[in-house]
């Protein structure tokens, strides 16, 4: 049968994207249309196939390969093939070495005291806030995450975190500017971000030397078991910096979007404070183990990554043809995955927009497909950080909210804009004060 969409436009489906107000908008449309399994011209890619329905997604779960066309402005950051469009046979074993890392307990629990100590000083610093004064929970919150997996991936001693952090955002400025053609304001913005990148790359070199002279290593160090793993300093300074790159915007926006839902739900709030009192007492801040036992806490988190994902897409390019449901889809196609859109699929999220933490009791998931739910993508290349962004994201928001009481700022309307992330334009601006007062 073949596969329904609209007709094809002659700007590649740019106007009609614009003219529904976002991608997120359009695939809607689109899918409300058409029906779960919709083509499309994709701006970047031609045409695509868009697969909403959780059951249908699971005939793709299998897919090992990521669309190059989709990616390439990734490629000035890598320097020994783009991480995130590598060939399969090299794919599997860095995901494993990297799940081996990142996915494992003893990488969480070596890094936590020092994550608590920065939502601390973060917490610290809000509750001095002068009266009347907002604060901006997107930029706080993005460069806090930035510094948690700074000292994560390539460790504290010998290195100049604030250094890193700075030549980090010069990259980035860079960079995501070129992809969404924002102009820079610095003219000298490409000589900065290539002079910044090279500066990262030497930091990491110093970091593998290190590793190379003492050569101790454990299961919570990342840079360690890439060296241990043969991996070539190239591909190791490649992937320090992708995992910068996925894991900072996401895990900062993730508690961001977070703060804000509970900023207009004070009733979730207010349980939440009550579980982290319950659980916490009189401490400030969560031991490692205190995590399970903020269920409400993680609810939230859930429901908030649903209304939100901080990655609202992914994509896939299928290597053999493809049955999906009535519809064959031929090798060499582009699914898209728009994992927001399957968010909101009001078949297995009955009124979808509303935020309603109850939708993650163990009983209600357990009715869901397990494709309804999807902030960390779908099968071989979904996200390798899932577990140790759920740690930062869940003590990030424990130590703020024991603490503190967020609401809206009076006056600023926060609108989202789709970019690499799930993005606020004009940011999160929320009014904080201490939960005593
Ligand atoms: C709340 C925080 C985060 C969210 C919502 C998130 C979400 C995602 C999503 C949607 C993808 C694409 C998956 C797909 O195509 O199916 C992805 C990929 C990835 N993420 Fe995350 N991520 C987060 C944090 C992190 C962190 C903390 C790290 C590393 C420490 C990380 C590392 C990666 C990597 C390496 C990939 C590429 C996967 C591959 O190609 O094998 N992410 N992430």
């Amino acid at each position: 049968m073949r596969i329904p969409g609209p007709e094809r436009q002659e700007d590649g489906g740019l106007s009609a994207v614009a003219a529904a107000g976002g991608l997120h908008r359009y695939q809607l449309r689109l899918h409300e249309a058409y029906g779960p399994v919709v083509r499309f011209q994709l701006p970047g890619a031609d045409t695509a196939v868009s697969v909403a329905d959780p059951v249908l997604l699971e005939a793709t779960a299998h897919i090992d390969t990521r669309p190059e066309e989709l990616f390439a402005f990734l490629d000035p950051l890598c320097e020994a093939g783009n991480l995130q469009v590598l060939p399969a046979d090299e794919h599997t074993p860095w995901r494993r070495l990297l799940l081996s890392v990142l996915a494992g307990r003893p990488a969480h629990e070596r890094h936590f005291a020092r994550f608590a100590e920065l939502a601390r000083e973060l917490a610290d610093r809000w509750a001095g806030q002068a009266d009347g004064e907002p604060v901006e929970l997107q930029k706080e919150l993005t460069a806090l995450s930035l510094r948690m997996i700074c000292g994560f991936a390539l460790g504290g001693a010998e290195t100049d975190t604030d250094r890193v952090v700075a030549a980090f955002e010069e990259v980035l400025t860079e960079h995501l500017g070129r992809l969404y053609q924002v102009a820079r304001a610095d003219p000298r913005s490409a000589e900065r971000a290539e002079a910044a990148l090279a500066y990262l790359r030497a930091t990491v070199d110093r970091v593998v030397a290190a590793h190379r002279s003492d050569g101790r290593t454990d299961r919570s160090d990342l840079i360690g078991a890439l060296v241990e793993a043969g991996q070539s300093p190239a591909r190791i300074r490649d992937t320090v910096m992708m995992t910068l790159l996925a894991a900072h915007h996401t895990t900062g926006v993730a508690v961001s979007w977070t703060l804000h839902l509970l900023g207009r739900h004070p009733e979730a709030a207010d349980r939440v404070a009550a579980e982290l009192d319950q659980v916490l007492g009189e401490r400030a801040t969560p031991d490692y183990g205190d995590l399970r036992r903020l269920t409400y806490l993680d609810m939230v988190l859930k429901e908030s990554m649903r209304l939100f994902p901080p990655g609202p897409y992914g994509a896939r390019e299928t290597t053999e043809d493809l049955v999906l449901g009535p519809y064959e889809i031929p090798a060499g196609t582009t699914v898209f995955y728009p994992f927001w859109a399957v968010h909101l699929n009001p078949e297995h999220w009955p009124e979808p927009e509303r935020f309603d933490p109850e939708r993650f009791t163990p009983q209600e998931v357990a009715k869901r497909p397990r494709l309804a739910y999807v902030p960390f993508g779908i099968g071989p290349r979904s996200c390798e950080g899932a577990a140790l962004a759920t740690v930062e994201a869940q003590v990030v928001l424990a130590v703020l909210l024991k603490r503190l009481r967020f609401r809206p700022a009076p006056g600023h309307e926060v609108t989202q804009v789709e970019r690499f992330v799930l993005w606020a334009r004009d940011g999160i601006r929320m009014m904080v004060r201490p939960r005593d007062l």
